[in-house]
């Protein structure tokens, strides 16, 4: 939440410098509250577990949310029943017509195909174009921030030789800047992905900012300058052990796949991984439903969206 100061105070400039969220008496006197209307856009053949993880994560605030789980109608999921879906779940023909705080697209397990060859790509083009008109800020993560980046802006994805996989660490490249706020120097991520988006083909679109990368797994944040577009390449959502199902999964496969980097005590698997990103994953997700969300958004929605 934001410090209230009085309008004038000599504090307020030093900690605005120091990108702390100060907000003078007059603005929070005008400031209505009401739940935040956030949906979730899930693509994740695991869906359960992420709508855990998710909802874990941006219920971390004194904010009132109402969260609305979305899934594909133009796509039949093979692992998640029809029962949890009808249960819990609306397509975004049920609710085109709303407009909404924020929207999360997670990731998916369809980097390696070409966008085009994604069942569901042509609905999600229209809720990617529908984002722009009803949404206040759209936070994409992993492979929902490769579809984002290449549906907007014509950001290609690239493949690796290699995938990235582990926890790694990031830093910060653009420290004044919301998202950012409370960010230690260096922080860590997991990262799992076989594909990339360069760092040259963002820079070249003058709407875009790149707000953190790693040496090791290159981009991590970009956004439009505007906020109101968010694209995330690693999962700071996972779970402890998400990584090491994802490991267990392909080695009984018999797939070709290293271990975990920084993730598994020593890099032996036999050993109970760490889990070292939670409080960076706790404070993004807070920053972005604070200052993207709700410090951004009308009271009366729609109003200037
Ligand atoms: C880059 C990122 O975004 S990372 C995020 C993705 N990571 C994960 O999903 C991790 C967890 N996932 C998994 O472990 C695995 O996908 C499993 C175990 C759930 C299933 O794996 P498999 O049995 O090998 O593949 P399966 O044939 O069931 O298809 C896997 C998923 O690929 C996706 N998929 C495959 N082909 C297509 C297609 N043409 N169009 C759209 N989606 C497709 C679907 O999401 C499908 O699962 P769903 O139908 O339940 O949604
Ligand atoms: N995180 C994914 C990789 C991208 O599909 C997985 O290992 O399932």
């Amino acid at each position: 939440m934001p410090i209230k100061v009085p309008d004038h105070l000599p504090a307020k400039e030093i900690l605005s410098e120091e990108n702390i969220f100060v907000m003078d008496e007059s603005v929070a006197y005008h400031q209505d509250i009401r739940p935040l209307r956030i949906a979730i856009l899930n693509l994740m053949p695991t869906k359960e577990t992420t709508e855990t993880q998710l909802l874990r994560l941006i219920g971390n605030t004194p904010l009132q949310l109402e969260a609305v789980l979305l899934h594909m109608k133009t796509y039949t999921s093979k692992n998640t029943s029809s029962e949890h879906l009808e249960s819990f779940y609306k397509t975004f023909e049920d609710i085109a017509h709303e407009y909404y705080d924020g929207l999360i697209i997670t990731g998916a397990p369809v980097e390696q195909m070409p966008f085009e060859d994604v069942a569901y790509w042509e609905e999600l083009k229209e809720i990617m174009d529908w984002s722009k008109r009803r949404v206040t800020s759209t936070f994409h993560i992993c492979w929902g921030a490769q579809a984002g980046l290449f549906h907007h802006f014509g950001v290609p994805k690239v493949d690796l030789d290699e995938k990235i996989f582990g926890v790694f660490p990031h830093i910060v490249e653009k420290r004044n800047v919301p998202l950012m706020r409370g960010f230690d120097e260096q922080f860590y991520v997991p990262q799992s992905r076989h594909t990339e988006v360069r760092r040259e083909d963002v820079e070249r679109m003058a709407e875009l900012e790149i707000l953190s990368t790693s040496p090791d797994a290159g981009i991590y944040i970009a956004a439009s300058k505007d906020g109101r577009q968010i694209f995330v390449t690693g999962h700071a959502e996972y779970d402890p052990q998400t990584l090491k199902y994802e490991y267990d999964r392909d080695t009984a496969k018999g797939l070709q796949i290293a271990v975990p980097k920084n993730y598994f005590p020593n890099d032996n698997p036999e050993l109970a991984p760490l889990s070292t990103w939670r409080a960076h994953a706790n404070l993004l997700f807070s920053n972005w439903l604070n200052y993207y969300v709700y410090q951004q958004t009308p009271y009366d929605l729609g109003a200037y969206i």
